[in-house]
């Protein structure tokens, strides 16, 4: 039973801990309350919209550049000042900020910031969600600590990365917490508690309240988050354009409105991401339903085909021209125990790209682990001696609306639908006990790189031009063959004791639900909430 001191309107339907009631305040809900009654129609207003985007799509109006606001892409305006601490972001440490080892780790891991996750690599669980909370607020306020169940003691060193925070995306809601009798909106709860607890501490360490936010699809959306910023500047009595945010360009429909999101969120820009693995759901996605898109194996989306080359260049392009840092994305690979060779390769290509975006423009990059921080950050030491590359306006570049879309080459084989089964039902299980972000044969997953593993699937069973390079249509039988192969491998890897202890039948009774439905699934995180406590 809740022993939660809550004002009229809410009710937390979560787990009681004492240590949880320090960041459920009654203060810190208000803020809550406020900005969701203020907010939360417009969010769902926005939402629709989406669903409408979709069906003008699938009617025949492809994505472009808006005519309405051809002004804002003409004109001459920059974004405000940016903050010292984020004007050198070389590299930056992900990982989610339930996880108390992992956040004091990546702290400390000699990356210049640290982008904690509620959101692709947070299964957002009471406990992760609430507890990522104390983690940050215990770090800005220095008196984090964990000791390992094998006795090595965590604490944080003297110079530690800037902190960066990237609450849940439009679409999720947070179950816990109902507000006058509905869910939380997901991403003002999360920005919400953080910004009320940690705002006045950041500023008197000398940093501020920093956010990344994910999943844009329009730059009214970004205006959303902006009024947004403006409110809870007003509770707090802090300057207006103290929060910086980094947006995620991680949707093929935000490709075609960068000038536009950069203006809205202008007072308070710091820069964008390329969200690469988010970019490629998207783009599955969106235009899923068109007869001429197919994507082939999943692995042959690189960042190097045309339509990804096109929006990195242009999201670049963009932000220097507007004074705003534009930084690279994540690259699949993490080190690899015990195998040397395979270790130094990964490695390799984790270099290869990072050389790729500095070379680029990017004022940046992303790692997914600390062993990888150096590896990135040799890189842009090399390659970009200087804070920031944002004097670069790579003005010879000319990115047309056809290259944003323009379909990649490549087969669909029987491997590559054996690995996105897989991977799909592996992270699926993970992600329902809680991890969200976890090694799968040696690559990073989370929420945004499974979503494109199980969209392919989706595409190649719905779509005709589903068929394998050895020339069979992928089909219902065809899956659910190879789901039960897969399992089976998985279950021999594991034992049959783990297996069992896992949550594998619900995972692949979910995957198997999302894949096979007619109508395609927004997010697998939607229905994958409901088996989430
Ligand atoms: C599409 C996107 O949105 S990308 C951004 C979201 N994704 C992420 O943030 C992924 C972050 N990375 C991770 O979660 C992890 O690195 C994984 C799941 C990929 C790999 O995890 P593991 O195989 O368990 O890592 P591994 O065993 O090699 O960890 C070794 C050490 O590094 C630490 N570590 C690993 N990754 C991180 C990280 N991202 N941040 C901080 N510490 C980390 C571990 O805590 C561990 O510490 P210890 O030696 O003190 O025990
Ligand atoms: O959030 C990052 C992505 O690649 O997706
Ligand atoms: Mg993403």
């Amino acid at each position: 039973m809740s022993q939660y001191t809550c004002r009229e309107g809410v009710q937390i339907v979560g787990d009681f801990k004492p240590e949880y009631a320090e960041i459920l305040t009654p203060e810190a809900l208000e803020l809550v309350v406020k900005l969701t009654r203020a907010f939360d129609g417009r969010r769902q207003k926005l939402l629709q919209r989406r669903a409408e985007r979709q069906a003008e799509i699938d009617g025949g109006q492809m994505p472009n550049f808006l005519p309405e606001t051809e002004n804002i892409r003409k004109g001459n305006w920059t974004v405000a000042p940016i903050p010292s601490d984020l004007q050198d972001r070389r590299v930056e440490i992900t990982g989610p900020s339930g996880d108390r080892k992992m956040v004091i780790n990546a702290f400390n891991s000699g990356a210049s910031c640290f982008m904690a996750d509620f959101e692709d690599a947070n299964s957002p669980t009471w406990e992760n969600t609430i507890e990522g909370q104390l983690n940050l607020r215990d770090s800005i306020n220095r008196r984090i600590d964990y000791t390992s169940p094998e006795g090595k003691h965590y604490t944080l060193n003297d110079k530690i990365a800037t902190l960066i925070v990237r609450p849940r995306g439009w679409h999720l809601p947070e179950k816990h917490v109902l507000i006058d009798g509905k869910p939380a909106p997901g991403g003002i709860f999360d920005f919400a508690l953080y910004f009320y607890h940690n705002t006045k501490t950041l500023l008197n360490n000398g940093s501020g309240p920093y956010f990344y936010l994910p999943k844009l699809e329009s730059h009214l959306e970004a205006r959303l988050w902006n009024d947004v910023f403006i409110m809870a500047q007003d509770e707090l009595g802090i300057p207006q354009g103290t929060i910086k945010a980094t947006v995620l360009l991680e949707t093929i429909l935000a490709s075609f409105e960068i000038d536009e999101i950069i203006y809205e969120l202008r007072e308070h820009m710091a820069g964008i991401n390329c969200g690469r693995w988010d970019y490629i759901f998207s783009y599955i996605k969106k235009l899923r339903n068109k007869p001429d898109v197919i994507l082939p194996d999943r692995a042959l989306v690189t960042m190097t085909v045309p339509f990804m080359r096109a929006y990195t260049l242009l999201t670049i392009q963009t932000c220097h021209k507007r004074n705003a840092h534009c930084i690279g994305g994540m690259a699949a690979q993490i080190p690899v125990k015990n195998d040397p060779v395979a270790n130094e390769e990964a490695l390799a290509k984790v270099r290869a790209d990072k050389e790729r975006e500095a070379r680029d423009g990017h004022d940046g990059t992303w790692v997914a682990h600390p062993a990888l921080v150096p590896v990135a950050k040799a890189v842009f030491d090399e390659l970009m001696p200087q804070p920031n590359q944002v004097d670069r306006k790579l003005e010879d570049v000319h990115v047309t609306a056809a290259q944003l879309i323009e379909v990649p080459e490549g087969p669909i084989t029987e491997a590559g639908l054996r690995t996105n089964v897989s991977v799909g039902v592996q992270y699926t299980e993970a992600w329902l006990r809680g991890f969200g972000a976890v090694p799968i044969f040696n690559l990073m997953e989370d929420a945004a790189t499974a979503e494109i593993s199980r969209a392919q699937v989706w595409q190649w069973i719905h779509h005709p031009r589903g068929i394998l390079a050895d020339g069979g249509k992928v089909t219902v039988e065809l899956f659910n063959q190879v789901l039960t192969e897969e399992l089976a491998k998985v279950k021999a890897a594991i034992g049959e004791d783990q297996y069992n202890a896992g949550k594998f039948d619900l995972a692949s009774d979910l995957f198997t639900k999302i894949t096979l439905s007619d109508e395609f699934v927004d997010f697998l995180t939607l229905p994958g909430y409901d088996y989430i406590d």
